[in-house]
């Protein structure tokens, strides 16, 4: 399929250089390569840059509150699991004010692909410290410096039993395609950290910074190994990118209850009243 498929017209409010162009790139083309739909196809957002990503997408689209996304994606893969259903945003509304549903979301093992643009800044709101900004980064409101420790979402996600963690490098496009069509492929929750710049609100971490700054996972990483995918995400300087970890475990839309094999999602169930209220009687 060409990538192109997913293209929209019009302006991009993004800043030239801005790392939020390579990967709305990879995505299409990690896309295209499984042959996804527009129509199957649904990206849900808050509020950044990052999040704007859906506005420059062709597909159907959630764009709500800050923070907000992975409980409407959540819902929204589990009433019609036909969908393949991405969330994505910033560092600051995924990490920070979309924490808490981070925490649950990897929990429940919803068949969704959280994509995490992480600059280690605030974009939008010009250039505020992120929950993943480092200690001593300045910036216009911590001017002496951000004191808490950075959050470590891998780790984090890692020892909450998530079925698929990596991260990548926006300016490596060779893997991030290909860390990109595993996540989307894989059958449960995937995160993937995506290390890209600010140009604008960032002047620490810079192409070149990220560049030298990040390390493959050794040839010898066993991604079916928890413990040993947990102390290579506590490994900071240099970074380790690639795929950390996956299993196959049982996803929400199974564990929620009603769907045997053969039983229409909910959302086809809508349009009949009797079978509706069949439905809800299991949950008295
Ligand atoms: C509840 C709420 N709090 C704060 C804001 C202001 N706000 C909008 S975007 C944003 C941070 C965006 O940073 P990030 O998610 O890292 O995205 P980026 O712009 O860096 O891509 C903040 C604090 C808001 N819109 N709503
Ligand atoms: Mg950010």
């Amino acid at each position: 399929m060409d990538p192109r498929i997913y293209d929209v017209p019009g302006d991009n409010s993004w800043c030239p250089g801005c790392g939020n162009f390579p990967i709305l790139e990879a995505l299409k083309r990690a896309l295209a390569e499984l042959e996804t739909d527009p129509k199957d196809l649904v990206l849900v957002s808050g509020i950044g840059q990052a999040a704007k990503t859906p506005h420059y997408f062709r597909s159907h689209f959630f764009n709500g509150l800050h923070g907000r996304a992975l409980p409407v994606a959540t819902a929204i893969q589990a009433a019609n699991p036909g969908l393949r259903v991405l969330c994505i945003g910033g560092d600051g509304d995924m990490y920070g004010e979309g924490g808490n549903h981070f925490l649950h979301a990897v929990r429940r093992n919803p068949r969704l692909t959280h994509l995490v643009h992480n600059n280690m800044v605030y974009g939008l709101t010009k250039g505020q410290a992120s929950p993943t900004s480092p200690v001593g980064f300045v910036t216009p409101i911590q001017v002496e410096g951000v004191q808490a420790e950075p959050f470590n979402p891998l780790a984090v996600a890692l020892s909450l039993g998530a079925s698929f963690v990596a991260r990548v490098f926006c300016g490596d496009g060779e893997m991030m395609n290909r860390v990109l069509v595993e996540a989307i492929r894989h059958e449960g929750y995937a995160l993937v950290d995506l290390l890209q710049p600010c140009v604008s609100f960032n002047r620490i971490h810079t192409y070149r910074w990220f560049r030298e700054h990040t390390v493959p996972l050794p040839e010898d990483h066993d991604p079916s190994d928890r413990k040993q995918a947990l102390l290579r995400a506590l490994e900071t300087d240099p970074c380790p990118v690639g795929i950390f970890y996956r299993e196959t475990r049982r996803v929400f839309h199974r564990a929620l209850a009603p769907y045997e094999e053969n039983e229409e999602p909910l959302h086809a169930r809508r349009r009949d009243p009797g079978k509706l209220r069949a439905f809800l009687e299991r949950y008295r």
